[in-house]
């Protein structure tokens, strides 16, 4: 027994991989790797063969390390990542690269100097029959685009090399010559695994490993494997091995395979560490070169907020002018029939009550109030206006309205009911749409204080006997003449400066992690927390220069109201976008497609619009929102933004850092989140396509 084990050993030292007992399931039940056994001689080309779908890319996925088994051991001879070579069956490469940056990017990352990779560049270059190394990979052809993955798999010249279909569509003499280097590779030591569609190519293999229903039906040389199976095609010899295994009965039920064994090596583990600077370097490298090889992407980015905040600016929070009004006025039809005239109400309504048309005087105030006069006959035709939407409302003058009005103001307490009732003026308003009839509503009743307040002085009585007995003082903040933008102002700065973030964040991550570019830097040894690093910083630049921009057009441009420090001001803006990067991550982390990730960034905006204040004071809302709307990611930081720029308030108010706190706190809920679910999910960089 003892001897069994020690030629184990001795057997597996000479081996480069080694698997054992391999399971891997999908989506929990589908059943990909059987108790797989699988070993892979050191310095020698193992062939695997095998139909579409029965589980090679998913073996060669755990090899790399890139996926885990759900049970089972797998030793790979590999000590650091520069060890491995590994070309995934789909492209896998950043389009926007041309082949020297995609070379500089991932040597860099395995530790290659600029010297050396420029020397293997050129090597490879003409080992692959590459066009010039300063192509876009985007401008290559299929082939040539599969040529550059299978030179980064190359570049560093590794011990191990993995390879998924290397020479599909390529031409058979460049085949022939890959084929003839990945021999002359054999010859240096290295080991070649490598999975091809056609079959008699794998001849030239020292191993081949037949694969069929997620096991291992043969593994041994090609010349061997014909003769055990009495055939002179290795395409005979598959299908002699499946009919074998089509007939042989197999007792193992899928649940049989959902038993966790108790191996733990189901997951190639190498000593790359939680966060390496010269990763992170590699990352930002090509970050930025992505962006600066898209130029209009480059200038889109920097011409939205100036778009969206200067269009925010010309439509929003303006009041709303050339409204009509219907106006029936009886009194002038009664006394001078045709329009008002200045010369109508110039004398003192209450010394000559008969000189003076005071509906006048009003529906002049209203004109000055931008609002544009009807006149009508009658109530009914000018509801028939209303009707016909020409009009927000009416204003009725009863005969009599000026000299009622003068014994109203003569007799004070003593005026008869019939008096008050003839110096009324009747409104009907059109409420429909509340912002526009609350504002007819206003000048309405602005309109007639002031003309009532104009008229008084004409009588050498003071203004203030015409109006409310309540005197408003300067505002405590704000100004008078304040309107709705100066307070969404902040709301809407706030908006932007988390959703532009958010929106570019999701998109970069759920891009590469779509085209696979993800999985293939995670294989190289990328960790998440330099993705999440780099990607935090880069993103940090371009919302800096979309927050100054905001920030131009906000409150030097437009003016708005700026009475705090710049210091607050942008600590704040700054730090919501961070915010919204990191959600823009936990988005693209857990997002499978497109469409899911722009339903959870556009209903969580309109979410946090509705929340924020922006659209009606959260004093307002329903009472269980009064109490958890604060808690809501934007609620509190644009009450400080608004507490710093309405009313110059600063770091050592309580809005000011509950807002700053509001954003740390959601900051570290949704790191922790992301975290929790790449611990959950063994493959959550891994889509299927
Ligand atoms: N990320 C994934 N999630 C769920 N199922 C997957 C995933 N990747 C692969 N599968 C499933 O696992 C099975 C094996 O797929 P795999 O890609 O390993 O096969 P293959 O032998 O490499 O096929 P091909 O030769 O066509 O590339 C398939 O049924 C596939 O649908």
């Amino acid at each position: 027994m003892e001897d069994v084990s020690q030629d184990r050993h001795q057997r597996a030292g000479e081996m480069a991989v080694v698997i054992r007992d391999a399971v891997k399931i999908y989506d929990g039940s589908n059943v990909v790797l059987r108790r797989l056994n699988m070993s892979v001689p050191k310095g020698k080309i193992y062939g695997l063969l095998g139909p579409s779908g029965c589980g090679k890319t998913t073996l060669l996925s755990s090899i790399v390390g890139r996926s885990e088994l759900d049970s089972g051991d797998i030793m790979v001879k590999a000590f650091k990542r520069e060890d491995i070579g590994y070309m995934p069956q789909d492209l896998n490469l950043h389009e926007h690269l041309s082949i020297i940056q995609t070379y500089k990017f991932y040597g860099r990352m395995l530790n290659m100097s600029t010297q050396k990779i420029l020397e293997r560049a050129k090597e490879l270059s003409a080992l692959l029959e590459l066009p010039s190394n300063n192509r876009l990979v985007e401008t290559l052809s299929g082939g040539q685009q599969r040529r550059v993955s299978l030179g980064v798999a190359l570049l560093h010249n590794p011990n191990i090399l993995i390879l998924d279909e290397p020479t599909v569509g390529l031409d058979p003499v460049l085949s022939h010559s890959i084929w003839e280097h990945l021999i002359s590779f054999a010859k240096e030591g290295k080991t070649i695994i490598i999975t091809t569609h056609y079959i008699e190519e794998a001849r030239q293999a020292h191993t081949i490993g037949m694969m069929r229903g997620g096991v291992l039906l043969a593994e041994e040389s090609p010349e061997m494997l014909m003769a055990r199976c009495n055939t002179t095609s290795l395409e005979e010899a598959f299908l002699s091995l499946s009919y074998k295994q089509e007939t042989s009965s197999n007792t193992q039920v899928d649940d049989a395979f959902k038993k966790k064994s108790n191996r733990s090596n189901t997951k190639l583990k190498l000593d790359d560490g939680f966060f390496r600077m010269n990763r992170m370097r590699c990352l930002l490298y090509k970050n930025v070169t992505l962006l600066w090889q898209q130029k209009t992407f480059l200038a889109f980015l920097f011409l939205l907020p100036l778009v969206q905040t200067y269009f925010f600016n010309l439509a929003i929070g303006h009041d709303p002018k050339g409204l009509y009004i219907a106006v029936v006025n009886k009194e002038l039809q009664q006394r001078r029939p045709g329009e008002c005239k200045p010369e109508y109400y110039k004398g003192c309504f209450l010394d000559n009550p008969q000189d003076v048309i005071m509906s006048c005087a009003y529906v002049e105030q209203m004109k000055h109030k931008s609002m544009n006069i009807l006149n009508f006959d009658d109530v009914d035709t000018a509801l028939s206006a209303v009707k016909r939407n020409d009009a927000w409302g009416i204003l009725y003058f009863p005969n009599n309205y000026t000299s009622s009005m003068a014994i109203r103001f003569v007799n004070a307490s003593r005026t008869s009911d019939l008096s008050v009732e003839l110096s009324t003026v009747q409104a009907w308003i059109d409420l429909s749409d509340q912002y526009i009839g609350n504002m007819v509503k206003a000048n309405v009743i602005f309109g007639m204080q002031e003309y009532l307040g104009e008229s008084l002085k004409k009588c050498n009585v003071s203004s203030k006997i015409g109006t409310t007995p309540i005197k408003f003082n300067t505002p405590l903040y704000g100004s008078v003449d304040t309107t709705f933008i100066h307070y969404a102002s902040a709301a809407i700065l706030c908006l932007c400066c988390y959703y532009l973030p958010v929106l570019l964040t999701a998109g970069l991550i759920l891009t590469e992690k779509k085209e696979g570019m993800m999985e293939r830097m995670m294989v190289s040894g990328i960790k998440f927390s330099e993705v999440l690093v780099s990607t935090v910083i880069m993103q940090m630049i371009i919302h800096t220069l979309q927050t100054a921009i905001s920030m131009y057009v906000m409150y030097v441009h437009f003016d708005n109201p700026y009475l705090g420090d710049h210091l607050p001001t942008v600590t704040i803006l700054l730090l919501i976008g961070m915010e919204g990067m990191i959600f823009g991550f936990l988005i693209g982390a857990v997002c499978k497609d497109f469409i899911f990730a722009t339903y959870l960034g556009t209903g969580s905006n309109i979410m946090m619009s509705f929340t924020c204040g922006l659209i009606w004071p959260l004093e307002g809302a329903h009472y269980l929102l009064r109490i958890t709307g604060p808690l809501f990611p934007l609620t509190a930081p644009v009450r400080a933004l608004l507490a710093v720029t309405a009313k110059g308030w600063s770091f050592d108010s309580t809005p000011v850092y509950t807002g700053l706190l509001s954003i740390f706190g959601w900051s570290g809920i949704m790191i922790l989140a992301i975290f929790i679910t790449s611990r959950l999910n063994k493959d959550l960089w891994i889509l299927r396509k």
